[in-house]
């Protein structure tokens, strides 16, 4: 690993940036915060529902408002298998004064021990509530909400497949916003019998500051293009380097750590063959010159997938 630059050497702040391109905040997504609302009244208990690589900044602070202390609320925090576990109890502790119930989960995972917590857990809070206007109702409702892409429909199904044996009934896609409408109830447990409301990805349409936003879209919340993946991969290089990851320098085959994304760039660009052919007039002949944007999705996808190490993007709150 090469730690040749010293924590001087990279960038303080992230700069550049405009702001304009944060402020995704699509009609649907809109639309599913009031549905979510109305929705609350029908429902026995919410599962909130966040990417554990962005804890606590990750999460919508409406979400919380709307919720608490009204109806039974788990935090779960998915796609676990992309941080390092020996951080878990410390992001557990920080939260529970937020929330007394966070389970970590990882829909990948067949037999998850936080998914087969999960529901056991949801109906033992459920039989301790007074229900509310609910309390004349036999069955059990669940409604999960969330940003975008954070793992809504792969837990849903990953609940219906373990309490009731069946097949998947939400869309999983890789690019946020997948879940488009309210889905009607989705039956996960006939014993008891329980429903999952699936709700669309919800984004806080007020992203507190840039760097927020830039974890948001690294996480894959935020369409890429809205953001720019150039900019993307610039925010991981300038995190990477802060918080001393230096997996990146070997995994890109670099000769040591840098702070300039150009560099990078163009080493996964020439390394993976992405170069983009065109032809010089004043020489009058075909030249290539590394595709940069091509690089820059290789750089996001390559975090994305675990190779630069288990990172958890909120170090700072620890
Ligand atoms: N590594 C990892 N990936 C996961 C996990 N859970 C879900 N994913 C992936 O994350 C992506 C989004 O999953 P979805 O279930 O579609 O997320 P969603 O929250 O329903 O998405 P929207 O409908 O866009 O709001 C997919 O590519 C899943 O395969 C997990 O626990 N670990």
């Amino acid at each position: 690993m090469s730690q040749k630059l010293a924590k001087e050497s990279f960038r303080s702040v992230f700069k550049v940036v405009d702001k304009e391109s944060l402020r995704w905040f699509p009609g649907h997504m809109g639309k599913g915060l009031k549905q979510m609302q109305q929705r609350l009244k029908k429902v026995d208990c919410v599962m909130e529902i966040h990417d554990a690589r962005i804890p606590f900044s990750g999460r919508n602070s409406d979400f919380k408002y709307t919720i608490s202390g009204i109806k039974p609320h788990i935090l779960i925090l998915n796609k676990v298998d992309l941080i390092d576990s020996r951080i878990k109890k410390q992001i557990e502790t920080k939260l529970k004064n937020e929330c007394e119930h966070v389970i970590f989960t990882n829909c990948k995972l067949s037999n998850d021990a936080g998914v087969k917590k999960l529901f056991p857990l949801a109906q033992e809070l459920i039989n301790k509530s007074d229900r509310y206007n609910r309390s004349g109702e036999e069955d059990f409702c669940v409604m999960m909400i969330g940003v975008p892409n954070v793992g809504k429909s792969s837990l849903t199904n990953c609940l219906r497949n373990r309490f009731l044996r069946k097949g998947n009934a939400s869309q999983v896609g890789a690019r946020p916003g997948i879940t488009r409408s309210v889905l009607m109830k989705i039956k996960i447990s006939e014993k008891p019998l329980s429903y999952m409301l699936d709700t669309p990805g919800i984004l806080t349409p007020n992203i507190p500051n840039t760097e927020v936003g830039l974890k948001l879209a690294l996480c894959n919340t935020i369409e890429d293009h809205l953001v720019g993946e150039t900019t993307i991969a610039d925010y991981l290089l300038y995190w990477l380097n802060k918080f001393q990851h230096f997996e990146y320098v070997q995994v890109f085959g670099l000769k040591e750590a840098t702070d300039d994304i150009l560099e990078v760039l163009t080493q996964i660009a020439l390394n993976n063959g992405k170069m983009l052919k065109f032809k010089d007039p004043s020489a009058g002949m075909y030249v290539q010159r590394p595709n940069l944007d091509a690089a820059a999705k290789l750089m996001i996808k390559s975090f994305r997938i675990g190779e630069l190490g288990k990172l958890m993007l909120d170090e700072e709150f620890l």
